[in-house]
């Protein structure tokens, strides 16, 4: 991206940070092959995601679904003398008040998409009373839809607060956006995965982040690891993805594994996931950055519904190989064996010595800055 482009996409802009770009492999989705374009900092990632996939390959690859794109924007409403009868009032209006919204976004309604309902929700509130919440429900067809629904809350407040009898105060979308969901699921037999001890190891461990959030924070920052890579490669809003998946776990008032581990009638893994999924192909960055248009080509997709769809096959292959290898040999050996490069790089090791170093890291099973510092010293007292 140029310079100026940058500097038109942000505020006081002095400079780019580059993040690499992997592509993973071997992925089949709903029977396509499909190159995967992921932007991370993090070695290891990209190969993790590409090994699972070619495992679930035998199987027939990955399998998606995906729900209406129905984004959710939050209307919190004050001073409201009669929280049910407003409740009622505002659901005998509510044809006005999609009326209303649609008005602000006719290249939405054009498409297809636009506000479709309303749902008032009457909350306790902690400091007593109730909260009086009104969700404006919209398809926001292939964009990730914030502005969209912002823009129509902001319109449809004055005339809420008029018939519920109060007044208006925030006006945002939720970005628990439980009504778009994207869900993956994959087979593979125990022996790609490393057998049956392997694949019993990798259920219990997989239920421990069920039970536990101490470790479900760990296993879904695994999921997340493939999620927000592909999130980030096309434009779109990592924080929004992430805020979404981290409030979905979280549903039934204790934080839990988003994804789940079974085994099947002919005993394979059936790993599965499921999440809000808020990306788009039109709007935010994803059509003005260049390198995240250039990432959405190579995926070929033609709609939003189909990135997420293949941002969760990602965010579960990477899950299954990270448990994988936690449940087998350990995590450190396949994830510090590609972080050996960024360790030589760490101890001062140059362009020209990075190989040599990694290499030497490990054959000598140590993957740390002092024995990569020692390894240096030595290749150059060689010289
Ligand atoms: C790292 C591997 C894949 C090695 O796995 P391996 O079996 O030792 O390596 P391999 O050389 O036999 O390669 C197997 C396949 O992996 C892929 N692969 C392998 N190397 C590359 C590479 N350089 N570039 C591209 N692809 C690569 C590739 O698909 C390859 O198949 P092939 O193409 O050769 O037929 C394996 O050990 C693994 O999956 N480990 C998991 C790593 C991981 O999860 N990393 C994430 C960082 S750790 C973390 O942040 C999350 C965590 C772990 O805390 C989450 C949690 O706790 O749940
Ligand atoms: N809490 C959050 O997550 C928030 C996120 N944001 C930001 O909002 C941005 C995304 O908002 P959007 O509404 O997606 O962007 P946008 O407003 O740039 O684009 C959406 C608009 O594009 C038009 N459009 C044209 N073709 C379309 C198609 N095929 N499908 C759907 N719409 C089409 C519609 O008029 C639609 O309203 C991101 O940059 C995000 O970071 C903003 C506020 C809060």
């Amino acid at each position: 991206m140029s310079e100026e482009q940058a500097d038109r996409m942000i505020e006081n802009v002095i400079g780019q940070i580059g993040i690499p770009v992997g592509v993973a492999t071997n992925f089949v989705v709903n029977g396509r092959e499909v190159l995967v374009p992921m932007a991370t900092e993090e070695p290891s990632v990209v190969a993790a995601a590409s090994n699972i996939a070619r495992m679930a390959r035998e199987l027939g690859g990955i399998t998606t679904t995906t729900s209406e794109p129905l984004m959710q924007a939050q209307i919190q409403l004050l001073d409201i003398a009669d929280p049910h009868g407003a409740r009622a009032r505002l659901i005998e209006s509510a044809d006005e008040i999609l009326a209303l919204a649609n008005a602000q976004d006719p290249k939405l309604v054009e498409i297809g998409g636009g506000a479709r309902d309303i749902r008032v929700r009457i909350l306790p509130r902690s400091e007593g009373g109730s909260h009086v919440v009104v969700h404006l429900i919209v398809d926001v067809a292939d964009a990730m839809g914030a502005n969209a629904v912002n823009t129509m809350a902001e319109a449809v407040a004055p005339r809420l607060a008029e018939l519920a009898g109060g007044r208006p105060l925030l006006r945002i979308l939720t970005n628990l956006a439980d009504l778009r969901l994207v869900r993956a699921r994959l087979a593979i037999p125990p022996g790609a995965l490393g057998g049956g001890q392997v694949v019993d190891d990798m259920l219990a461990g997989a239920m421990l982040a069920v039970d536990d959030p101490y470790r479900a924070a760990t296993h879904n920052k695994g999921i997340m690891n493939g999620i927000s890579a592909v999130v980030l490669a096309t434009g779109n809003d990592t924080r929004a993805v992430e805020a979404g998946a981290h409030s979905y776990a979280a549903r039934d008032g204790q934080y839990r594994a988003l994804s789940r581990f079974e085994r099947d009638e002919s005993g394979s893994l059936v790993a599965t996931l499921e999440l809000p999924m808020a990306v788009g192909l039109v709007g935010g960055a994803t059509k003005t950055h260049p390198a995240a248009r250039a990432a959405v080509e190579i995926t070929e997709v033609k709609s939003a519904a189909e990135l997420g769809e293949i941002v969760c096959a990602v965010g579960l292959a990477q899950n299954v190989a990270a448990v994988r290898a936690l449940a087998a040999e350990g995590i450190q050996r396949g994830h510090m064996g590609l972080h050996a490069r960024n360790v030589a790089i760490g101890a001062g090791a140059t362009a020209s010595e990075v190989d040599a170093v990694a290499s030497a890291l490990v054959a000598d099973g140590r993957v740390r800055a002092d024995i990569a510092e020692g390894i240096i010293g030595e290749l150059r007292a060689e010289r």
